[in-house]
């Protein structure tokens, strides 16, 4: 076999399960028999609503970056959300071709704002990615993410990216656990001087999710 089909052949193998369910995950990412389903909050954007940037200079949907991603997510049915974004110059990592930390931050990102469904804040424990696939400089990355489980603090979930569309060909999973924080996390870790500017935020929603969430 040529060494081309035998990159082929081993690509398609680590394709196979269309869904990141199929991949097996390390312990600390396999929910507990406790678990539950996720519950999505009654006061969540509805289906096809985008959600808009929960702070102006996150790296991973604020407009006030110039080289973040501007990541746009929208929720989906459940406790899901789709998300997009173009890969820029900026992002590069081999010439022409994303960073892997920055696909890796599209999926955290995206990963994140499922936390949002559930009207909770949480940040992340534990991200686990799959490159499946190279992904080119001005490619449209379609993401698809899920949370499938609640344990107590622990919110575990999953996520795709997809090249071009919803049916593109897979170029990234991820599996994540998500750990559910009080506000102080972000009062007392973070910098005064923008955590201020986040309270001031005309923007009422945005200020909601950036700190006052009431589960
Ligand atoms: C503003 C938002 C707006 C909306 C936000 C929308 C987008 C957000 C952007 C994307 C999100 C991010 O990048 S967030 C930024 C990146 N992440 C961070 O900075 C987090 C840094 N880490 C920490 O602050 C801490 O380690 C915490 C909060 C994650 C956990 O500390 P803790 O609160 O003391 O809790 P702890 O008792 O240690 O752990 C609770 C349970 O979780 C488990 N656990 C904890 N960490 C891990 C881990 N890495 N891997 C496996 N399991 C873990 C423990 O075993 C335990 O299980 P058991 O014993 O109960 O079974």
């Amino acid at each position: 076999m040529s060494t081309e089909n035998h990159h082929r052949d081993d690509r398609d193998r680590r394709e196979r399960p269309k869904s990141a369910a199929a991949e097996p995950a390390p312990p600390s990412l396999v929910p507990p028999p406790n678990a539950l389903p996720p519950v999505r909050h009654p006061d969540a954007p509805a289906p096809g609503e985008l959600l808009g940037s929960h702070y102006d200079h996150c790296f991973g949907c604020g407009e006030g970056q110039p080289h973040g991603l501007h990541l746009q997510a929208r929720a989906g049915d459940g406790v899901t959300i789709t998300a997009e974004f173009t890969v820029q110059s900026a992002h590069q990592g081999a010439p022409g071709l994303a960073h892997g930390g920055v696909l890796a931050t599209a999926l955290d990102e995206t990963l994140g704002s499922l936390n949002w469904l559930l009207r909770v804040i949480a940040v992340t424990g534990r991200l686990e990615t799959d490159f499946v696939r190279p992904v080119p400089v001005g490619t449209v990355l379609f993401l698809q993410a899920e949370i499938t489980a609640v344990a107590g603090r622990k919110i575990y979930s999953r996520a795709q990216g997809r090249i071009g569309g919803p049916d593109g060909p897979v170029a990234v999973r991820a599996q994540a656990l998500f750990i559910e924080v009080k506000v102080e996390h972000f009062t007392e870790n973070g910098r005064a001087d923008e955590i201020r500017a986040v309270m001031s935020d005309p923007d009422q929603i945005r200020r909601v999710r950036a700190f006052e969430v009431n589960p």
